[in-house]
């Protein structure tokens, strides 16, 4: 199918077709984002830690498009490569054609070029096909050892592609190999190095020493024709190091495309690589002696353990607990005392209210709290700090209308987690369901001493928001034992619970006063029932 569908396009018959649009279709898009675009042409690794795989990895979270052309197929994984299917040369011209004749990537990597044919096809495409800058990285030898580009392609490298190239980035064998098998031991000869393979034409070459015996960083050399840089990275242990040349190269060419300068394109993306590497020591996958690592920083957390078990229920909003730094330093308490309490006392979710805290305070109390929760199974929210609340990984935050609009709030966190977002009338209600809340939380609904000048809506203002609202509601304020049954007597079918501070928290025994208050609640929703 993929076959015939590529000659039924026939692209490189006439590839012109492709770049003159029709002022409607010009018209369409001036309104429209282009994006940062790198082109790979590379390699697959099955098992997805080098090549393509980590090429549009690396790309991807750097932000950046990144379209693919495949010039072999290998079976790899982690103990290293089965097999190689090289791909005809006159495949890979036609993978080109259809990406640089159409897409207009602004930056070229290339990866694993394995037949002379192929080199040569891609040197005449980018003749045809002009890009903002080419990024060659010589994949020769996998590091398990294995033979992807072998000797026979040097000389067309040499020849053809290197004088192309804004920057080429051998690691110390391949710089070795363009060199006829000179041995690089020191940063003396790498710098020599650097210089030799800049002599064959690209315009930068950044020689790669993480192989340098006895250093404890790793050490890279760039030479620019004029001046030596040198970029220092810790070294971090762990085997988990497969694919971190090509993604390194897919990074520099991700932030050439987004318009660095090439010196701190480099900067950056070491310091991604880094941190992909310092995040992903000890993960395991496979059984191999080099493990892949993790470019997008999320595998992880996916230990049950640390996860929120479930996703958003309303059922949740039932006993809201919002904490209160004053009231606890009132009552002699920790955060984490105060919401212990809650919880042995009932409640079915919480949220961090800490005003006059310090961040990095707030930080540790919240991971305490978080740990306490994650135990119970109570989801844990974090009031306004949108920077807390990812950095201890909470459930989720409660935003209000002064504070960070909860659509850019959802973009920040991600789809999974839970965001509330205080809501006083109608409009604010249908805001928040575009913004993409999952709950609202309306009020004051009678007065309170804990929040100032804060505007009571009553019962009716709650009802009105409730009935506008396509989102379940939580009510606020001044909500205690005394009057939580008028609330739920409202019975609108959305309204699922009442969120409480001084009740719970500005009382001697914070759970004494939960279990009361939830026994209120039960009794008002059964009696509804
Ligand atoms: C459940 C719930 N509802 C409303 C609020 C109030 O949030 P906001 O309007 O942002 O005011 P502050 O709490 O930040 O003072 C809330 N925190 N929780
Ligand atoms: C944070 C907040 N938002 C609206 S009212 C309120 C304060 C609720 O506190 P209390 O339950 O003590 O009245
Ligand atoms: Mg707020």
């Amino acid at each position: 199918m993929g076959f015939h569908c590529s000659h039924v396009f026939s692209a490189h018959h006439n590839p012109k077709n492709f770049l003159s649009l029709s002022p409607v279709a010009a018209m369409q898009r001036e309104d429209k984002v282009r994006v940062p675009h790198v082109l790979t042409v590379a390699g697959s690794d099955s098992g997805a830690g080098a090549g393509i795989q980590a090429d549009l990895k690396a790309c991807a979270s750097r932000g950046v498009y990144c379209s693919t052309v495949i010039t072999a197929v290998t079976a790899q994984n982690t103990a290293g490569v089965q097999g190689v299917n090289i791909v005809a040369d006159e495949f890979v011209a036609e993978q080109l054609n259809s990406v640089l004749s159409d897409m207009r990537p602004d930056v070229v990597k290339t990866g694993m070029l394995p037949s002379i044919g192929i080199v040569k096809v891609l040197c005449q495409s980018l003749k045809e096909f002009p890009v903002g800058a080419l990024i060659v990285d010589p994949v020769m030898v996998s590091t398990s050892g294995d033979v992807l580009a072998g000797p026979s392609v040097l000389d067309t490298f040499r020849q053809d592609l290197l004088p192309m190239a804004d920057i080429v980035t051998p690691n110390l064998k391949e710089a070795s190999a363009l060199l006829g098998g000179v041995s690089l031991e020191t940063v003396a000869d790498m710098r020599s190095a650097a210089k030799s393979i800049h002599d064959i034409g690209p315009r930068n070459v950044l020689v790669k020493g993480g192989d340098l015996p006895d250093s404890l960083d790793a050490i890279d050399v760039l030479f620019d024709g004029k001046d030596f840089f040198e970029f220092r990275s810790s070294r971090i242990k762990t085997p988990n190091t497969h694919g971190t040349g090509c993604s390194l190269a897919s990074s520099i060419a991700a932030e050439l495309a987004k318009g660095s300068p090439m010196i701190s394109a480099i900067k950056v993306a070491k310091r991604y690589i880094e941190s992909a590497l310092s995040y992903s020591k000890d993960i395991i996958i496979g059984n191999g002696c080099q493990g892949p690592f993790d470019h997008l920083l999320k595998l992880k957390n996916n230990e049950p353990r640390l996860h929120r078990q479930r996703p958003f229920d309303p059922t949740d909003l039932f006993l809201y607990a919002v904490t209160d730094s004053r009231m606890n330093l009132k009552w002699g308490r920790s955060i984490t005392d105060g919401v212990k309490a809650a919880i042995e006392g009932g409640v079915t979710m919480i949220q961090l209210r800490e005003k006059e805290a310090d961040t990095r305070d707030f930080l540790e109390a919240a991971k305490a709290c978080l740990e306490i929760c994650r135990f119970h199974g109570v989801p844990l929210l974090i009031n306004d700090r949108i920077d807390v609340a990812l950095a201890c990984d909470a459930d989720g935050v409660h935003v209000g209308q002064c504070d960070m609009p909860a659509s850019v709030v959802r973009t920040l966190l991600g789809p999974e987690k839970i965001i509330g977002v205080s809501c006083k009338t109608p409009e604010h209600a249908q805001q928040a369901y575009l913004d993409g809340a999952d709950y609202i939380g309306c009020g004051g609904v009678f007065p309170t001493n804990t929040k100032e000048n804060n505007l009571t809506i009553g019962l009716d203002g709650l009802k009105t928001v409730c009935l506008a609202s396509k989102l379940p509601v939580v009510a606020i304020g001044g909500i205690g034992i005394s009057n939580a049954h008028s609330v739920m007597d409202l019975s609108v079918p959305n309204l699922k619970g009442v969120a409480v501070v001084s009740a719970l928290f500005d009382r001697e025994s914070i759970s004494t006063e939960t279990q009361k208050l939830h026994r209120v609640l039960t009794e008002s929703t059964t009696s509804i029932r």
